[in-house]
């Protein structure tokens, strides 16, 4: 049961427990609320029968028993619901961070970052709303509704009927709206999403768009996904308006039969009085909060698109691996791997290939060959379809990620820098560098040129994804976290494509630096980035097209032969 609670409203266990707890405290205070009209029915009583003046110190006792039993309820009902909610939220956010952290790069792939920033925002947002407001006020009132329908029978079966026989017809309307409801609410999560993303690509592209004079049109596709979500909201809202509006009217259906029946009865005789006045007033007491539980009854269905959307991140197929390996060297050895991004599309055939230790290994060909694909295959970023990769022996596939990329050094064609100092972004190389250290590696990667004429030197904060630099810059920044790291294997991806002639040979110095005795692959599209690599391996349509020393591929005239030829040949181009 207490599985089903967690998966149905993706709770920790530790939630689930609070969650119950929440719902027990919130029936309580609701029975709380009913005790003085129990109270106010017995003086009443009294003072019908003559009996009230004697019984004047229970009167204020129980007054007072009332007053102490409201107070202690709502503070359990506090506590159990808003402090135990927003610990759980944190727990939530917290699982997710985590749980995003452990997913293979192949899930975000099939997501995007408005998709996974919603969940964490958004989707958390609403579940702890729904946690802290609806679902135990609706647990509650359904709990209380069935302590003081049972009060109500054992007092008189025939007015309890009366008085509650509307609540069966009253939920089963809303019930029924639940189904029409998630597919509403399914669809209104796809507009919105659809208009989250169409928001972050046209703040992303803004440049683009305006340099292409292309902002009408853009923003008249945005236009009509804001209008999908308006329309999608409506819709969703006025037809749980319709269900609540007739589940209350059947709610109220019940005072007025609970006011004929009691007529009927006292007419005939079988009914005193004071009863009728106590199920009247039970009865307005019963339907109040009811009517608010039909309200977070629909509110509660709402969530359920939200709920989907999270289960889909935390149900994540995670990769797993052994956490202790003994490799063999650092050699990295394609063994005729296979990949596909999706099923049905391979992206690379058959691909063996051995990258040695102490040797550079370039990686070539046409673009969309495979080549950044296969270096950070590598590295595990996913897990391979077909054959086998292996770094010193160990195949990759079953060593822990984040072992896996203790042994990486990686520097990316697209460099992403956080909105911190020249410093703290460097750092991200090996945490818990000292500060001379990171330094060193800046200028072994040539920051410090740059660095020198920043304000605050090295404590220079760069700004979001180091808008503040030029693309050089944030490039030579990035070799400089690979420096500070020094793993055994060095993955190049277009390292120095950003850089001007000058600034690439003093990088190449420092990577030769880098490089020395460890695996590196690189990428690069310049041949004569690669022309001293100790072995080209030309990929084309995800196949090696031929592998060898750059002389020896040279000679046999082949297919990098030939793309030496038609880069030589372009560099005498004019525009
Ligand atoms: N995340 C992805 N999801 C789906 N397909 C992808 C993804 N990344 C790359 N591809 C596809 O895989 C193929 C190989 O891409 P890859 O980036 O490995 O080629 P490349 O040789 O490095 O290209 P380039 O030289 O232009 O960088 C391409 O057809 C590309 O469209």
């Amino acid at each position: 049961m207490m599985k089903k609670l967690r998966r149905r409203f993706a709770l920790s266990e530790q939630g689930a427990r609070a969650f119950v707890r929440a719902c027990l405290a919130q029936a309580l205070q609701n029975i709380s609320f009913v005790a003085p009209a129990g109270l106010l029915f017995a003086f009443v009583r009294g003072l019908a029968d003559g009996t009230a003046a004697e019984r004047t110190l229970f009167y204020a006792l129980a007054c007072a028993g009332c007053l102490l039993f409201i107070v202690a309820a709502t503070r359990l009902q506090y506590d159990g619901t808003y402090l135990s909610t927003y610990v759980e939220s944190g727990v939530r956010r917290t699982a997710l961070a985590e749980k995003l952290r452990r997913l293979p790069l192949s899930f975000f792939g099939r997501k995007d970052l408005a998709d996974l920033s919603s969940s964490i925002m958004n989707d958390c947002a609403v579940l702890e709303k729904s946690q802290s407001h609806y679902l135990p006020a609706l647990a509650g009132a359904m709990l209380s509704a069935a302590v003081v329908s049972a009060g109500l029978c054992a007092f008189d079966w025939r007015m309890a009927l009366a008085v509650l026989w509307v609540l069966p017809p009253a939920f089963a309307v809303v019930a029924f709206s639940a189904r029409v409801q998630r597919a509403l609410d399914r669809k209104s999560m796809a507009a919105k999403m659809a208009c989250a993303d169409g928001i972050q690509e046209c703040l992303e592209c803004l440049r683009d768009l305006k340099s292409n004079n292309a902002e009408d049109a853009y923003l008249d596709g945005l236009d009509e996904k804001i209008r999908a979500v308006e329309r999608r909201a409506v819709i969703s809202e006025s037809l749980s308006a319709c269900f609540i509006t007739l589940a209350t009217l059947l709610l109220r259906l019940g005072v007025a039969s609970t006011a004929l029946t009691g007529a009927l009865l006292m007419q005939r005789g079988t009914l005193d009085a004071m009863t009728f006045f106590m199920f009247l007033m039970a009865a307005s007491r019963i339907y109040a909060p009811l009517e608010g539980a039909l309200q977070n009854l629909v509110a509660a269905i709402a969530t359920h698109a939200n709920i989907e959307h999270m289960n889909e991140i935390l149900d994540g197929p995670v990769q797993s691996g052994r956490e202790e390996m003994a490799p063999r060297g650092y050699d990295v050895v394609f063994e005729h791997v296979d990949f596909a991004y999706e099923s049905g599309v391979s992206v690379l055939k058959d691909v063996s290939f051995t990258a040695r230790q102490g040797e550079v290994t370039a990686l070539v060909g046409p673009s969309g060959g495979g080549k950044t694909t296969a270096s950070r295959l590598a590295a595990r970023f996913w897990d391979v379809s077909g054959g086998r990769i292996a770094v010193g022996g160990e195949n990759v596939a079953e060593i822990a990620p984040e072992k896996l990329l203790s042994l990486f050094s990686i520097v990316f064609q697209d460099v992403t820098l956080f909105n911190n100092t020249v410093m703290e972004n460097i750092r991200i190389g090996r945490r818990g560098a000292g500060d001379d250290e990171v330094i060193a590696a800046g200028r072994l990667a040539h920051c410090g040129e740059f660095v020198d004429k920043l304000p605050e030197g090295w404590r220079t904060m760069i700004g979001e994804n180091g808008r503040e630099l030029s693309g050089g810059e944030r490039q030579r920044i990035s070799i400089a976290r690979a420096i500070l790291k020094d793993a055994p294997i060095v993955l190049l991806d277009e390292a120095t494509a950003a850089l001007d002639v000058e600034n690439e040979s003093q990088i190449h110095a420092a990577l030769s630096r880098l490089i020395r005795d460890k695996t590196v692959l690189v990428i690069a599209h310049r041949l004569r980035t690669v022309a001293s690599a100790d072995k080209i391996i030309v990929l084309s349509g995800g196949a090696v097209a031929e592998q060898g020393a750059p002389g020896e591929l040279l000679r046999r005239d082949g297919p990098f032969a030939r793309m030496a030829r038609l880069q030589s040949e372009s560099q005498n181009w004019g525009l």
